[in-house]
Order: structure tokens, then sequence, then C-alpha cells
């Protein structure tokens, strides 16, 4: 049988705060994600999601556990994942063209591969016309785009994505979601997204991790068994998406310090 594209086993991650004490960011998360496959993790602040997202990178080192993509150990970042995080990480210096190409420096390839490969993310990210453009003349959102044809141009095995949307107002952040949702139709590589979103989550993925407060353990999983292609404006109306929301969002006040006794979906209905 082939290897989940990323396997995460017992993982647990433990830093030393300022005043020395030890704090369990993540303990004993175990966690597949299979190489075509959507997955997400939810959970409330700080109960270790980025530093799980930022250990699959390699950019975190377990104190306990293994991370294996396509059944290698990871011991630091590789051209194996991409990464898209929160803020914008493009070089104010280059163009939308040149910061995608920069991901390509490493790489075997001759220069006109990688400019076809270029053009090509660029044209499937929408920015045709602003390839000359540097990032403080692109908005927040195509800034994203940009960001995700970098990660997407070494054409990794899989997409690491922290917040990718959560800057963005709530416009572009669903023109987004359809636009990540539409590369990845065309790609199907294997994607693990982070977000606080809860519609976001149950509109991308195929599978849903529900975190624990901290210390960050895997509560509970969730299969979100929507149809693709999702479109999101019948989507979000559908009672089936409205279950998951209040089934998830339900599970994360049990969780969060605000939490009261009354479920949150009694109070909706
Ligand atoms: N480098 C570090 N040094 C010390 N503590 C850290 C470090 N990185 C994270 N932490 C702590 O680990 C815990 C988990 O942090 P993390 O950023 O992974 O949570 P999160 O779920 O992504 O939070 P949020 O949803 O608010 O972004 C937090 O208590 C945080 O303060």
């Amino acid at each position: 049988m082939d290897s989940p594209a990323l396997e995460i086993s017992q993982l647990s991650i433990k830093f030393k705060s300022n005043n020395q004490k030890e704090i369990t960011a993540v303990e004993n998360v175990s966690l597949n994600i299979n190489s075509n496959e959507f997955v997400s993790i939810i959970g409330p602040s700080g109960c270790g999601k980025s530093t799980l997202l930022r250990a699959a990178a390699g950019l975190e080192r377990p104190q306990f556990g293994k991370i294996r993509v396509d059944g290698h150990i990871v011991t630091h970042p590789g051209a194996d994942r991409g990464m898209v995080f929160q803020t914008y990480t493009l070089f104010p210096w280059l163009t939308t063209y040149e910061n995608i190409l920069f991901s390509l420096k490493k790489s075997p390839l001759s220069t006109p591969e990688k400019e076809a490969l270029v053009n090509h993310y660029i044209q499937m990210i929408g920015l045709e016309g602003f390839e000359n453009a540097y990032p403080n003349q692109l908005s927040g959102g195509m800034r994203q785009r940009v960001a995700i044809a970098r990660a997407l141009v070494y054409q990794p095995k899989i997409l690491l994505m922290d917040e990718p949307f959560g800057a963005l107002d709530a416009q572009t952040r669903m023109s987004m979601q359809e636009l990540l949702l539409d590369v990845w139709d065309q790609q199907r590589l294997a994607v693990l997204f982070v977000t606080h979103d809860v519609e976001e989550a149950v509109i991308l993925s195929d599978r849903i991790y529900v975190m624990s407060n901290r210390p960050g353990r895997i509560k509970t999983m969730i299969d979100v068994e929507l149809p693709r292609p999702r479109g999101l404006i019948d989507l979000e109306s559908s009672p089936a998406f409205l279950s998951y929301k209040r089934n998830l969002l339900d599970l994360i006040r049990q969780e969060s310090n605000f939490y009261q006794k009354i479920p949150l979906s009694e109070k909706i209905a």
C-alpha cells in the first residue's frame, strides 16, 4: 500500500516560556493525509495549530513522535512541502513574476522550463497583466495569490497553509476560497490547512481535525461528505453545511474558556 502523503504520529512539542515554565503546545497528535486530500485543523486560539503545521514544514523539532512525507522522516524544510502563511511573505523588491521564479532558484530545470512553469501558475491564479507589479502595488488577495503560486511552482507533494486568508475582508476571502478550490481541483495535491473559521473549514475540506484547548490534542475528526465541486453560495445555505457548522461550533465552544453549558446549536435553533 502507498504511504500517506503526510503522516504525523504521536507528535508532542514543548516550549520554554519567558519565565522558563514548560509549555506543551502539541501533545500526542497523530494524523494522516492522503495524496489528494484536503484536511483542515481547527481549534481554540493557542491550542497548537500553527506549531503542528510548522513541525510538518520542518520548522519545529518535536520532542516526541515522527513526521513523514511519502514515508521519509521530516527533519528540515524541503521542496516536497509548500508553505503559505497568514502574513504576506513576498519579497517586496521583486515583481510578481520574480517572486514566483525565485522559488525555482535551486531547481535543475532549464530557464525556458522555469519560465513556462511561472507563466502557467500566473495564469492559474488569475494574475495575468500583473507580472511586473511589485507587492505594494497588489491588493491583499492578490498578494496571497502570488504566495500560493510561489508555493506551488516547485510542485510540492503537500501544501501547508496557516490561516492564509485570515487577514482578508469577507468578500476577498470568499473569492480566495473559490480560487483555492479551483487550484486544488487542478492539482489534487495534499493540503493541510489551519483556520479559526469553521465555515472555511467546511467549505474547503474532505476532513476536519478539531483540536482541544492547550495542550493541543486531537479531540475529534469529522469527514465532510459534501459533494464537489462546491459552489459557495448554494453550499452555505444548504442544511448539510449548516449542520456541520453547528456541530463544529459546539465542539470548539466546549474547548474555549467562554464555554457555557447550553450548546450553541440549541441557542441557534
Ligand atoms: N517559539 C515559541 N516559544 C514559546 N512558546 C511558544 C512558541 N511557539 C508557540 N508557543 C506557544 O505554544 C502554544 C501554541 O501556539 P500556536 O501558535 O501553535 O497556537 P495556535 O493554535 O496556532 O494559536 P492561534 O490560533 O491563536 O494562532 C501557545 O501557548 C504559544 O504561546
